[in-house]
């Protein structure tokens, strides 16, 4: 096909109550119409989460490399940055006519950002570009047609939307926790010299971090730094932790520990953990799964925790939600039901892995004001790994893994 000879490029604000799918879906089925017309009998390509997940299972179930085929790494072991990065690859391989990313600055570190805006500022001279973007920060420069979808049509964006970024929170106190701790010991988690290497690659480099109790950590890294790494040794996923100085609770890794020992003082929560979900369960016996540390809930709930989840949704300002089933939320609202979720039980750490992203302006507002308020109002230490600068998290430390070519190194900051 012949691609005509100005080029356009469109940026279309999304947010998380936008159907993704039929966005996409709408946009090649109006190509040729307005404000499309230009792509009229073009064939585009689509880099998104949803293919990189799709590609993940191709992957897994079917042992189909598409994306890695000439390389030694799977896309199951490379960081999400990395991942991204062979997504635009593969596709650009193929010369699609044009090309729709779904929130492409997404889980990119500030240095990737950079290099991807660049690298798409060039593709942007030959191919045009239709841009999903939440975050008002990643517009970019070549767009100058933003639109929204407003009842199932693309409409140019007015003022009173581009400086949406309002939120609110409200008054409820924090619900309690249903048995409190009986931890007492001075520190939670201790890592002491601790060296992780890949295949004859060291990722994480003596790494020295001691977290306590009502701690409020943010995890940093540039993509790939080893962050996903770092936690995985915490969740016990990761048996690099054996045989080296990492004490969990109390206890050294690998001193007979189980994982469910490890799991029943742990709040976890990262997106993926919604994407691999299918199950029909409501918004109530979702909050309450996190008591039983299973996603979604196959017991009844007693009358004391179906009080508390009740609780939890004032908080939350869902309450009209309670029977509501979880997949027919928004994705703003999915995460903070599941943030809730890993909280509900108070456990001694809540660790929130990329909580925010694909979420927009005024979801992210909404998920951090939680986050701060689960730091003011419970003992619970926090661990909140982001990319972003997260506009008005309040962190007391950060651990910044620093990357270098031995490995990264870790350094803990106080903002
Ligand atoms: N099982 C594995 N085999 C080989 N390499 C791996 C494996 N797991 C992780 N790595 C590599 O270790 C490095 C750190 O990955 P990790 O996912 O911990 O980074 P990250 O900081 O979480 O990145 P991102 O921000 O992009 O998610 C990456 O270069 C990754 O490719």
């Amino acid at each position: 096909m012949s691609i005509p000879s100005k080029i356009e490029h469109w940026g279309i604000v999304i947010d998380n109550t936008t159907p993704k799918v039929g966005l996409v879906d709408h946009i090649l089925k109006t190509k040729g119409t307005t404000p499309f017309e230009s792509l009229k009998g073009l064939k585009g390509a689509l880099f998104s989460p949803m293919e990189i997940v799709r590609l993940l299972e191709e992957e897994e179930r079917h042992d189909n490399r598409i994306v890695t085929l000439n390389t030694k790494q799977s896309l199951k072991s490379m960081s999400s940055g990395e991942r991204k990065k062979a997504l635009l690859s593969h596709i650009l391989k193929n010369n699609p006519d044009f090309i729709i990313l779904d929130n492409p600055f997404d889980n990119l570190d500030s240095q990737s950002q950079e290099q991807l805006a660049g690298r798409l500022k060039i593709i942007s001279k030959k191919t045009p570009l239709i841009l999903l973007i939440t975050r008002k920060a990643d517009r970019q420069v070549f767009i100058t047609n933003y639109y929204t979808l407003k009842q199932g049509t693309l409409q140019p964006l007015d003022n009173a939307t581009k400086n949406n970024l309002g939120h609110t929170t409200n008054d409820y106190a924090l619900p309690p926790p249903l048995k409190p701790t009986n931890y007492k010991e001075a520190v939670l988690i201790e890592f002491k010299n601790v060296t992780v290497s890949y295949d004859n690659r060291t990722i994480l480099n003596n790494i020295n971090w001691t977290i306590r109790p009502r701690e409020f950590w943010q995890l940093k890294g540039k993509n790939g730094s080893g962050k996903s790494t770092l936690l995985s040794m915490i969740t016990g996923e990761n048996n690099k932790g054996y045989g080296q100085l990492l004490w969990l609770f109390g206890q050294q890794k690998g001193s007979g520990e189980t994982i469910w020992d490890i799991k029943e003082k742990l709040g976890y929560f990262t997106p993926s953990m919604i994407d691999s979900f299918s199950g029909h369960h409501t918004v109530e016996h979702m909050l309450i799964s996190g008591l039983y540390d299973t996603i979604g809930l196959y017991i009844y709930p007693p009358e004391t925790e179906i009080q508390l989840a009740k609780e939890w949704l004032q908080v939350l300002d869902l309450l009209d939600f309670k029977t509501s089933y979880f997949h027919d939320l928004s994705m703003g609202q999915q995460r903070l039901i599941m943030t809730a979720r890993a909280m509900i039980k108070h456990p001694l750490v809540l660790l929130l892995d990329e909580a925010t992203s694909g979420l927009d302006d005024k979801s992210s507002a909404l998920l951090v004001a939680l986050v701060n308020k689960i730091a003011a109002e419970s003992k619970t230490t926090i661990i909140f790994v982001s990319h972003r600068h997260e506009r008005g998290l309040q962190p007391q430390f950060i651990f910044d893994l620093q990357m270098t070519d031995n490995g990264s190194v870790g350094k803990k900051i106080i903002p």
